[in-house]
């Protein structure tokens, strides 16, 4: 397996896609603007002019896109996935989508004759781009195991979650839980700031108590000083907020914390922080003095 087709360079996809050319794989991309394609092309990686005619070229075919609606209309529009998806081929989509989308999907993939995993993944641009993401795959069994190899460069960790369905409720889980510890973050700076203490000895702080982790010690130096430079848009994080609400929604599951963040999402958004890294959530906190 060393021909693999990848639709979508966003932030994720151009470091996935690379990655897998740097580590023995023949990379076919499209994306829905061209010019990201053009910029891969010295590395080595060929262009298809559609995701069709990508699928049409290789065994397999990787997808990360931005949002379900996009996931929707790579695979049923003109020139999509379905136009050449048939028996022996495979399709993986690695974007975070509810298990709705994940489903719909999978089983027009299947009407043809292809095979199908969802696998989405946790960890951001720089995991991206060492090749240390989580991989939460649910779907075909067999084609998992033949994604082996491409899932050993993308990440450090693989898991078969079973049904399809179970690897985007998982990752919505994730990221519901990483949006609210944002929140927490953002009003705690803001806090300390306007109470008089140093925020970089509230990090300090944190860092050595039973509450430290990863993302407070990564973002939280960069929000002091106000800088979001985006590594998960928070356009993106307030859309998996809003399906994990809808996950609620269905098991009747109460998520006070999680909604008031998804408030704290939008205000940024409507403040125009959505190309902006989630971080920026800080801003509908900070705005308000
Ligand atoms: N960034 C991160 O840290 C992480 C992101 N994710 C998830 O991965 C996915 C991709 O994220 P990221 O790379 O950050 O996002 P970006 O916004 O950087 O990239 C989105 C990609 O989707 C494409 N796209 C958007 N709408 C359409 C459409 N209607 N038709 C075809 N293509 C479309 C974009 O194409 P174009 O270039 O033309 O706009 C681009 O290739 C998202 O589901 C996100 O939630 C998961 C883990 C971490
Ligand atoms: O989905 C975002 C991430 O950091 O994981």
């Amino acid at each position: 397996m060393n021909e693999v087709g990848f639709l979508g360079l966003g932030i994720m996809g151009k470091a996935m896609a690379m990655n897998l050319q740097n580590n023995g794989f023949n990379v076919t991309v499209w994306n829905r603007s061209q010019s990201k394609c053009d910029e891969l092309v010295k590395h080595g990686i060929s262009i298809g002019e559609s995701p069709a005619a990508v699928i049409g070229k290789c065994k397999y075919t990787i997808a990360m896109l931005s949002d379900p609606e996009a996931a929707l209309s790579v695979v049923f529009g003109k020139a999509g996935v379905l136009e050449e998806i048939c028996n022996g081929k495979g399709y993986i989509d690695m974007s975070t989508v509810d298990a709705e989308t994940s489903k719909k999907i999978s089983e027009a993939i299947k009407s043809k004759g292809g095979c199908f995993l969802e696998a989405p993944v946790s960890g951001s641009k720089k995991p991206a781009e060492d090749g240390q993401l989580i991989i939460l795959a649910a779907g075909e069994k067999a084609l998992y195991d033949e994604m082996l190899p491409a899932f050993n460069v993308l990440g450090k960790k693989s898991y078969f979650l079973g049904l399809v369905g179970n690897g985007a409720k998982m990752k919505i889980v994730v990221n519901m839980i990483m949006g609210s510890m944002m929140n927490a973050l953002s009003e705690g700076l803001e806090l300390a700031d306007r109470s008089g203490l140093d925020c970089h000895e509230l990090l300090d702080v944190l860092d050595l108590g039973a509450i430290a982790n990863p993302m407070f010690k990564l973002k939280g130096p960069a929000m002091i000083k106000n800088s979001y430079p985006p590594a998960f848009p928070l356009k993106h994080q307030q859309k998996d907020m809003r399906l994990a609400l809808a996950l609620g929604d269905q098991n009747a599951i109460s998520m006070p914390v999680a909604a008031a963040a998804n408030e704290a999402f939008k205000k940024a958004r409507s403040m125009g922080f959505g190309d902006l890294d989630f971080s920026a959530v800080h801003e509908s906190v900070r705005r308000y003095k």
